[in-house]
Formats: structure tokens, sequence, C-alpha cells
């Protein structure tokens, strides 16, 4: 699913407008009655006090109409209007007019903190004082306003954006926001949402198709996709009958060190998980019986040295190296990363301390060959890219990192975000219950395992963070967040990828 901007939205919206013949008013009102089906189906028309703030906006636009649906069905409404400027929009003033086909109530004008209205808990509390046309910071008793919203413990519902969020710029993360438990995101969801510093606030988001303009929506160039399962699926290359293990690949897993042989046991284990046809760990000589008795299914080949990897002296052809998963910094070791490297000439993938060496001798990036893919938590990626402004300094200098090199990164969090060039791809699936010690490890080995399955790089860096993210949320329904490890999730790889082909659910009828 592709991520547009807010500008591109408003372009869809006005293409939608001009191609279906309708006005700005029907597609609002059209929205509105979408908006208030998925809420009419979950509340089935409980009397709790729905209290809908409405901006003078096209935001503010959506939230009267809603409004008027929700009054029409005997929901009890009260609507305020945050009376900030005379700069009405059309819609707003369209929709606040017609409200009193229902009700004599007219809605409430908000002009200062003294008419702030009195909130209680168990009020629901719906937000529609902006949304995408957000442009500064919200100020003023407007300013207060938000926090008196935010103070309440009572449920918010954000349309379309939580009020103040910006939906794919930098701002300031201090300026006053809506806290949104839940919200309604038009046609695709905002960049926004899924970044470290501003993706709490719209809480959980339910996209909701609005119809815009397919043809649009097809051309628009995505500041980012989302990764869907059947994206995923699409990805997958079933085996055939006749293949044999040859067909599959050879990963060299190069990891370990004293203390750390566990990486390799689990990136090791991880490329035979996701279906590599044969893997040999490069490993310290001491971990040899670790390995052997760990995973029956891994040859090993030992470096001289018991504790550390500091050789190496083997022929990579047709071997997919993935090499840094414990594996410790120390010269020796740095050397042999170096003389690993440069025998390579397809890509490889590294993580963890093959990062931390690469950063600190930036001469090794020429051995690095192009498409290889990087897999940085936010501390190896500091060292790559250097500190960030914020989010979108991240992306930005992340994505000049994967042109200048010619590498793919994967940039490892709650949404782990894929760079290739300009191209984001952003991961939905997975939990905070991965956020565990071998969690990296086992994806570097997966990703390794795909490509050692003749996956494009891209391709293995995208499929490999689904299925990574996926086989932690079916390991997560047994184990809990708090029982999830490292070795577990790898080992419901097989269960994520029959997953992708699972019949969907059947949808419950909607309440009419
Ligand atoms: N026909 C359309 O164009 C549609 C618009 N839609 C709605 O329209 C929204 C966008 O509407 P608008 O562009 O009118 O913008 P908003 O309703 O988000 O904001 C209203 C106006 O407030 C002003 N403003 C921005 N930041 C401010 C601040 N900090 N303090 C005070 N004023 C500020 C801006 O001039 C902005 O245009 C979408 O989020 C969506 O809810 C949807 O109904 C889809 C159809
Ligand atoms: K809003």
């Amino acid at each position: 699913m592709k991520i547009l901007s807010a500008q591109q939205l408003a372009e869809a919206d006005q293409s939608t407008i001009d191609k279906n013949q309708i006005t700005s008013n029907d597609l609002m009102e059209h929205i509105a009655k979408l908006i208030f089906d998925r809420i009419h189906q979950r509340l089935q028309g409980s009397p709790v006090p729905i209290k809908i703030f409405c901006g003078i906006g096209k935001n503010g636009g959506d939230g009267l109409a809603l409004s008027r649906h929700m009054i029409q069905h005997g929901y009890h409404v009260t609507t305020y209007v945050t009376n900030y400027s005379k700069k009405r929009a059309p819609e707003f003033l369209f929709h606040y007019d017609k409200i009193k086909e229902v009700t004599k109530d007219w809605p409430i004008l908000l002009s200062s903190e003294k008419d702030f209205p009195e909130l209680h808990p168990q009020d629901i509390i719906i937000d529609a004082i902006f949304g995408t046309g957000i442009n500064r910071p919200i100020d003023g008793w407007m300013a207060q306003l938000v926090h008196y919203l935010n103070k309440t413990p009572a449920f918010k519902l954000a349309i379309d954006m939580p009020s103040g969020l910006y939906a794919n710029n930098s701002q300031d993360i201090d300026s006053p926001i809506i806290q949104a438990q839940h919200t309604f995101s038009f046609e695709t969801p905002k960049l926004s949402f899924f970044l470290p510093e501003t993706g709490h606030y719209a809480g959980t988001f339910e996209v909701v198709p609005i119809g815009l303009d397919p043809e649009y929506m097809m051309k628009a160039e995505p500041l980012a996709q989302i990764i869907s399962s059947d994206a995923a699926k699409s990805m997958y290359k079933p085996r055939k009958k006749f293949s044999h293990k040859g067909d599959f690949g050879h990963v060299l897993t190069m990891a370990g060190s004293k203390g750390k042989m566990g990486a390799a046991v689990l990136a090791t284990g991880a490329a035979v998980n996701m279906g590599a046809g044969k893997v040999t760990a490069y490993i310290p000589e001491h971990a040899n019986s670790i390995l052997q008795s760990s995973i029956p299914e891994v040859m090993t080949i030992s470096s001289k040295s018991k504790d550390y990897i500091t050789d190496f002296d083997h022929d990579l052809k047709d071997i997919t190296l993935c090499v840094g998963p414990g594996l410790s910094t120390g010269d020796d070791v740095k050397h042999a990363f170096a003389k690993a490297l440069s025998q390579q000439t397809q890509p490889v993938v590294i993580d963890a301390d093959g990062l931390n060496i690469l950063s600190d001798n930036p001469e090794y990036w020429k051995m690095i060959p192009n498409n290889s893919i990087l897999t940085p938590h936010d501390g190896e990626l500091k060292q790559l890219i250097g500190r960030w402004k914020d989010d979108y300094d991240r992306i930005e200098k992340a994505k000049n990192l994967s042109i200048d090199k010619d590498v793919i990164l994967v940039l490892k969090g709650a949404h782990t975000i894929i760079i290739s060039g300009k191209n984001l791809y952003i991961n939905d699936t997975g939990n905070p219950g991965m956020a565990t010690a071998g969690s990296g490890d086992v994806l570097s080995g997966m990703i390794a395992g795909l490509l050692a399955q003749h996956y494009d790089s891209l391709t293995a860096a995208v499929f490999g963070v689904f299925i990574h993210g996926r086989a932690g949320d079916i390991a997560s329904q047994t184990y809990a967040h708090e029982g999830l490890k490292a070795s577990i999730i790898s080992n419901f790889v097989g269960a994520a990828i029959l997953d992708l082909f699972r019949p969907e659910p059947q949808q419950q009828p909607q309440q009419q």
C-alpha cells in the first residue's frame, strides 16, 4: 500500500472530484457516511456521550457531516467548533449549515479557554480539528484545548489525523498534538504514523478507503510503501518438485566470539529455517561443538583462534556471506572481515559487529559488493550516518548512504524501514516482544537464507523483514510478548510462510 504526502492526498481529492463530476461537499458527505458506518458498527446505538470537536477547515467539515449522521441516528452528540479565525472553508460552512436539518442545537462555539466544556472519562471525544492541512504548531488557547483534551482519560478518536500531527514533515514534537487512541486515516496511512517519535499519536489506526481516483493513486510516486501480505505473497518462490538442495544455495555465516557464540547459533539456525540448501558456520574454534550440537543440519569450519575469528582463507564462490553477529571488533577480527569481503562479488549481509567494523574502517566500503544488505539498529546506524535531527532526517541520511554506496539498508525498529536508494518500504508485521536479544541475528540469517535461494537483494530484505515480523506475531500468540525469544522467532519462520496462504477471514456484514 502506498503512503502519499498531504499534498498528493489533496491532489487526489481534487482529481476524484473532477473525474466524478461531484463537489467537494459531496466527497465529504460520502466520507462522513463511511466513518459513521464504522462507528455505528462498534457503538450499536449506545447512549454514550459523544463530543465532536471541529475545526474550521475541511477536517472540521468532516466532523460536522459525521455529527449530523450521528445525531440523525439518535446518538447523544454535542458538537463544538473551534472558532479561532474567520477564514472558514466553504465545505465547513456547507456542513455547518446542514446540521440544522437534524437538530435545533446549534454547534457550540469555542473562542477561549473559558468556553472549554466539562469532560468525563466515559465520553467519546472525536477530534476533527485539524487534518492534513496543518502547517504550523498549534498555539494560543487552541494549544490549551489540545492539552485539555489530552488530559482526560476519555477515548479519543481522530478523524484522518490526530490534530497537530504533520502527515510527512519534520515538526517540533513538543508542540501540542492530540494523543488519539484510534485514528480513521483516509485512503492511506500517513508516514508519521510509522515513525518512532510521532507514531504513537495516532494510536491504533485504521485505513478507510474513500474511493480516491484510482488513476491518480496508481500513478502517484509514493513517499513509501507498506509491505502488504499480498505483496509478500507475490514475492514468495514456491519450490519445484524435482529440485535438490543445490538449487537453494549455500550460506556461510561468519559470526560469534567468546561470550557471544549464541549470535552465531541464531544467525546460522535462521538461515537453515529460512530454507537455504546448505549452511556452513565459520566460527571460532571453541564454538565448534556448540554449533554442531545446537544445529545438526549445519557444517562448520573454524578459525585458528579459539575465541575469535582471526583469519579467513576460504573460497566464497557461489556462497552467500552473512557476516557480523557476535563477531567482536578486535584488530585480527577486523582483518579476517576484510579478507572475507575482499573475495566477495555477490551481495552479502552485514550485521552487528560487521557494521561496527565498517564504521571504524571506512576504507572497507570499497570491498562491499553492490546491492549488499546492511541491517543496523539505531546505535549502529548512528555510527554509519552520524546523529540525526529527527526521524525524517534519519531517513534522508540513510537514503543518501544507500545511494552513495549502492547498498540496501534495513533500519530495524517497531516498523522496520527498508531503504533502497530513494525507495522506502515500511514493515507492518512484528510486535514489542521481538525487542529481545538475538532477534536481529535471526533476521540477518533469514535474509542471507533468501539471498542464497536467489531472491534479489531488495526482495530478500523486504520479504525477510516481513516474515521475521509475522513469525514473531504468530509465536506471540503462544508465548506472549514476554516469553518471545529469538530462537522461537526463528522456529516460527515456517508458520509465517504458511500464514501467507491462509484464506482471509470472512468480513462481518456491516450493520445498517
Ligand atoms: N474535498 C477535500 O479536499 C477533502 C478533504 N478532506 C479533509 O480535509 C482535511 C484537510 O483539510 P484542510 O486542507 O482544509 O486543512 P485542515 O482542516 O487540516 O486545517 C484547516 C486550515 O487551518 C489552517 N492551519 C494550519 N495550521 C494551523 C495552526 N497551527 N493553527 C491554526 N490554523 C492552522 C490552514 O490554513 C488549514 O488550511 C483532511 O485531513 C481531511 O480531513 C477529506 O474530507 C477528503 C475530501
Ligand atoms: K483530526
